[in-house]
């Protein structure tokens, strides 16, 4: 059984125009998004992906300058990436199309399974654990999308027209930064391109998340969503042109990522931070809503399920102790979306840290 407010589509309530947010969004005052906030414009690192594919000396500096990116922030903002514009404007066109159909429309692809059992797949909110469990000011759409065969085509939703081939184009463009950039991270720690992309396995599996954010009258009270790392090796993130709303926490302090255009950021996954050995960590981040709405599409590129999770033997010893214990793959994943609804970062809520390094890590 799903409890009810898993049935409860915030785009519904929010077209009504209501101006205080129902009580189950509100988050309790100490948690909420108020407090300094930085403009990053001028400091996000950036990473020209074109110079990681070009002469040796331009990927060996750029590699350098990924690393050094990850090390510092987990993030970057991705330019080069040869993705045509055309194609991003596409998809975040669609899923605004999609966003704005009838809910009996967009129902028919529900992460709800007649009406009581949750899948994660497919379009509603988030899974609702409890009935204290504060909701996110968002809907969504989840779909896998790699590997190909195991796509559950009957929820990728054949309105708006062309959302399927451009979901399919956009994935296979991704997974080549991907690609790219995995190679980079490991050359840039001195280990060959197929480091990482060896540990992630051959059925990697990619998840496409689009995001719908209507306009919130009490930004102040509720999140977009909130804060959390990623349950993925990397992701790539597409954000909306015009609004922001995307933060990330550098040390203390909250950064506003500004609008991208058609560049694409790069997160750090959980995944990442624990095959790693915490060389690079996952950022922590949320969205902040505001009077107007916004969209974006987020791949989460995952492990293949069989694969274990653990800390690269060539990145620990005596100078970098093992931070993480080692899990399956698809043991982490639905472990992440347990402790994601609780609220908790899954490396804290599955005790992946060894006891003694609990402080430092
Ligand atoms: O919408 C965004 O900017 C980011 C969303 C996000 O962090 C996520 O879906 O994991
Ligand atoms: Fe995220």
């Amino acid at each position: 059984m799903v409890l009810e407010a898993q049935r409860q589509l915030l785009q519904e309530i929010a077209n009504g125009g209501i101006r205080e947010p129902p009580s189950q969004y509100v988050h309790r005052e100490e948690d909420r998004p108020t407090g300094a906030v930085m403009a990053a414009d001028m400091v996000l690192p950036t990473v020209d992906v074109s110079r990681l594919v070009g002469a040796p000396d331009d990927h060996v500096d750029e590699a350098a300058k990924l690393r050094s990116a990850l090390e510092s922030w987990g993030l970057f903002v991705v330019t080069g990436h040869g993705i045509p514009k055309e194609l991003l404007d596409g998809i975040l066109g669609v899923t605004r199309d999609f966003f704005y159909l009838t809910p009996e429309e967009k129902l028919k692809y529900s992460n709800v399974i007649d009406g009581n059992k949750f899948q994660h797949e497919g379009y509603g909110i988030d899974r609702v654990d409890t009935n204290e469990q504060i909701l996110d000011w968002c809907d969504r759409l989840y779909l896998k999308v790699q590997p190909e065969d195991e796509r559950q085509l009957e929820l990728w939703p054949s309105h708006p027209q062309f959302l399927t081939a451009l979901l399919h184009e956009y994935t296979r463009k991704c997974e080549q930064v991907t690609k790219v950039v995995l190679g980079a991270m490991a050359t840039g720690l001195g280990f060959t391109e197929e480091f990482f992309i060896d540990k992630v396995g051959e059925r990697v599996t990619t998840f496409a998340r689009f995001s719908y954010y209507p306009p919130c009258a009490r930004p102040d009270l509720v999140y977009g969503v909130k804060p959390h790392t990623d349950n993925s090796v990397l992701s790539i993130l597409l954000l909306d042109k015009d609004v922001g709303g995307l933060q990330v926490l550098k040390g203390e302090t909250w950064v506003d990522v500004p609008v991208l255009g058609h560049d694409l950021l790069v997160l750090v996954g959980d995944v990442m931070e624990i095959m790693s050995n915490a060389v690079f960590k996952a950022p922590v981040h949320r969205v902040v809503t505001g009077d107007k709405e916004r969209v974006s599409l987020v791949m989460f590129y995952r492990p293949d399920p069989r694969k274990d999770v653990e800390p690269a033997e060539e990145l620990t010893g005596e100078k970098r102790p093992l931070m993480y214990k080692r899990l399956n793959a698809r043991d982490f994943a639905d472990g992440f979306w347990d402790a994601y609804a609780a609220a908790k970062r899954a490396i804290d809520f599955l005790k992946l840290r060894p006891a003694e390094h609990g402080a430092a890590a």
